[in-house]
């Protein structure tokens, strides 16, 4: 696991997409995995000048999102299908049927999953997956417990997840309290991992990363067993470093 500090999250979030347009330049075809909140948007941001400037081209690359809110469907402004399509999607050349969020409002959420998780084999693995990080520890929806699941799965959200996530509705009440996530196997699957943390509500969760501890109670420590993964942080986000 290597870490990046950066004195700004705009510098950060330049050497993410430094990182994202390097795997685009050598393959025209990959498979991008990738995450929504703060987080990555400046990422994204970055993406988006790149390909302005005719650095990048995603005419041929296909994505697959970590995780949907239960319950909004993509035209939610909280969704995080709407997310991407405002965020990145609209704004390259991506074809949109390439592009893959978790349906948060299947009849059947479990066929769902399972039809999510035949859809990320279906592509081969994922050539760089993105990552944010939950203040404590979470990473997509894999929220802290005694065990963590490997596939695709509805997830209860923590008590403290909503509440972190409560500043982009009206109120905590319209968080909405379960989730489609891909598991840790599937993140764990993919080829390279960028994790993006910001700000001093992270630190403590980077502090447990940098750490000898794997523990199912912060699940961004089992990332430790990753052999190519690049942790992108500004400085308040590496301050217990
Ligand atoms: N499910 C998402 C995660 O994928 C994200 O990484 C995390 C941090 O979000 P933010 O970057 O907005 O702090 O919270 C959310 O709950």
């Amino acid at each position: 696991m290597e870490f990046k500090i950066f004195d700004t999250y705009e510098e950060a979030s330049k050497y993410s997409a430094d990182l994202v347009a390097d795997v685009l330049k050598e393959k025209k075809d990959a498979v991008l995995g990738l995450a929504t909140g703060s987080s990555p948007e400046g990422m994204y941001k970055e993406l988006i000048a790149l390909y302005k400037k005719g650095e990048i081209d995603f005419s041929e690359v296909k994505s697959v999102n970590l995780d949907e809110y239960v319950g909004l469907d993509g035209s939610h402004h909280q969704s995080y299908r709407y997310f991407m399509d405002v965020n990145l999607f609209n704004h390259v050349n991506i074809d949109k049927k390439n592009t893959h969020v978790p349906n948060g409002i299947a009849e059947d959420l479990l066929e769902g999953a399972k039809a999510y998780d035949e859809l990320i084999d279906s592509m081969g693995s994922v050539d760089v997956q993105v990552l944010g990080i939950g203040p404590n520890g979470h990473i997509g929806f894999n929220e802290p417990g005694e065990e963590l699941l490997v596939h695709t799965h509805v997830a209860d959200l923590k008590e403290e997840t909503i509440e972190a996530n409560a500043r982009f509705f009206e109120s905590k009440e319209e968080v909405p309290t379960k989730a489609v996530t891909m598991g840790v196997g599937a993140i764990l699957k993919s080829k390279k991992i960028i994790l993006i943390a910001s700000g001093k509500n992270k630190a403590w969760a980077v502090q447990q990363m940098a750490s000898d501890v794997i523990t199912t109670k912060i699940p961004a420590t089992l990332l430790k067993l990753h052999p190519n993964v690049t942790v992108v942080l500004d400085q308040e986000a590496a301050s217990l470093l």
